[in-house]
């Protein structure tokens, strides 16, 4: 795999430090979470493939441990606020000094500097700073936060993910590690990019809900089937227009034209009358085949049987009977390889990390009395 060889420790988190490692980790690094100890239940439900060491950071010989296993690993993934680790002696300047070559990579909200860095939040926050949540909703609605989708994930664990392997990439010419500044805040924007840059083709002169591609235009929205699914219509350029509208038995003739804004409502609501007299495996049957970009809306638990994801094997069953997307992009060579395991207990590899990474018997055994690290072998052994 890609990453095959690169060691990373992620310290626990809420979910875009999880997904990052989780990327890195179906992708080939070895990811050991640091989990706080005394904590029954992880909330990391993205720990695919990873490995749980549980350890008392507020304990300086925590610290001490974690420092040892920063030495000899290749990125350090940190997900708490600003300061945070400065405070417990494991800044930058702390790690980098031992392991020069360390890549440490701070996954916060709003970056390591400005007014807001120190303050809590979470993803519809840093949308909000960014820009987009501004355009995000129905016409004449307040601004909508798409799940935790867009800041958490594409702009937090995603960006920071890309930023890990980039630094890899230079690593390996100049052989120094360095530091990561990922803001969900920033990462999201850049994602957005697209908004940014193609508002001088006009595409968002509109308000909120009333362009194109914001659920404004009749040919790019979701369409209520007879059976209550629903259908998406992505017909943007007029050949597809053409498809889309003879699927639905409409006669263009009898229609205004595709690109006439002031005609979208009146459209809409001929789109949603007749969408509404099949079902969605019907409309399917109608469009499937063709190049009217109309598609089912799945939901998670159809997404399996799809013949198209099917024939991709785009999603898998792990071994806990979990469905779940298969790693993407698929890299010809050296692809992900996901781990079908269940997720790990906290603590479950704590001895055996320790011991790999060089600690002695007896000293593991003293941290485990203790209390500066735990051990939940027996537990996952059940
Ligand atoms: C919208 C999403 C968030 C969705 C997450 C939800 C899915 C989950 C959120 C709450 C969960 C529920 C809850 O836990 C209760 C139940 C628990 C049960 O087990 C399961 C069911 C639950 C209902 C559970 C269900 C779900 O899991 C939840 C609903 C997001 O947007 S996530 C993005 C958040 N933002 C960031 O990550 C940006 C960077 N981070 C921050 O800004 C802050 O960390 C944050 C997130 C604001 C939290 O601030 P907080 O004050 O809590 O922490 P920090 O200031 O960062 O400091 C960390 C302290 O922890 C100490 N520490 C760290 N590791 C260790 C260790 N190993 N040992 C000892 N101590 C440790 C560290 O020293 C800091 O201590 P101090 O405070 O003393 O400095």
């Amino acid at each position: 795999m890609a990453l095959a060889g690169v060691r990373v420790i992620e310290l626990a988190g809420l979910a875009p430090a999880p997904f990052c490692g989780m990327i890195l980790a179906d992708f080939g690094a070895r990811v050991i979470r640091v989990d706080r100890t005394k904590v029954a239940m992880t909330v990391d439900t993205q720990a695919r493939g990873k490995q749980s060491v549980a350890l008392n950071l507020k304990n300086p010989k925590g610290v001490a441990v974690l420092k040892r296993l920063c030495v000899h690993s290749d990125v350090v993934l940190e997900p708490y606020r600003k300061g945070v680790m400065e405070k417990m002696g494991l800044g930058p300047e702390d790690l980098l000094k031992e392991n020069p070559r360390l890549i440490y990579a701070r996954l916060t909200g709003y970056g390591q500097s400005g007014s807001y860095a120190k303050a809590a939040g979470h993803d519809i926050n840093y949308l909000a700073v960014s820009g987009l949540l501004s355009m995000l909703g129905r016409s004449s609605e307040k601004p909508y936060a798409p799940l935790n989708l867009v800041a958490d994930f594409a702009g937090g664990g995603l960006m920071c993910a890309f930023g890990i392997v980039l630094a890899l990439l230079e690593r390996s010419r100049s052989g120094q590690g360095q530091i990561i500044d990922a803001s969900m805040v920033e990462g999201a924007a850049y994602v957005g990019s697209f908004m940014w840059k193609s508002r001088s083709l006009g595409l968002w002169n509109r308000p909120r809900g009333e362009n194109m591609l914001d659920s404004g235009a009749p040919f790019y929205d979701t369409y209520r089937t007879s059976d209550g699914k629903y259908m998406a219509v992505g017909a943007i350029e007029p050949q597809f227009y053409q498809q889309l509208i003879k699927g639905l038995g409409l006669d263009d003739a009898d229609l205004p034209a595709q690109m006439s804004v002031s005609d979208w409502p009146q459209l809409r609501q001929t789109f949603t009358r007749v969408f509404t007299s099949k079902t969605q495996a019907e409309w399917s049957r109608v469009f499937d085949g063709t190049d009217a970009c109309v598609t089912p809306v799945l939901s998670l638990d159809e997404v399996l049987s799809h013949p198209h994801n099917q024939a991709r094997g785009s999603f898998f069953k792990d071994s806990q009977g979990e469905i779940s997307p298969r790693p993407a992009p698929v890299l010809s060579r050296s692809p992900a390889e996901p781990c079908h395991s269940r997720d790990p207990f906290i603590g479950e590899h704590t001895r055996s990390v320790l011991k790999e990474y060089g600690f002695e018997q007896a000293q593991i055994e003293q941290l485990l009395s203790a209390g500066i690290v735990e051990c939940n072998e027996a537990k996952a052994r059940l």
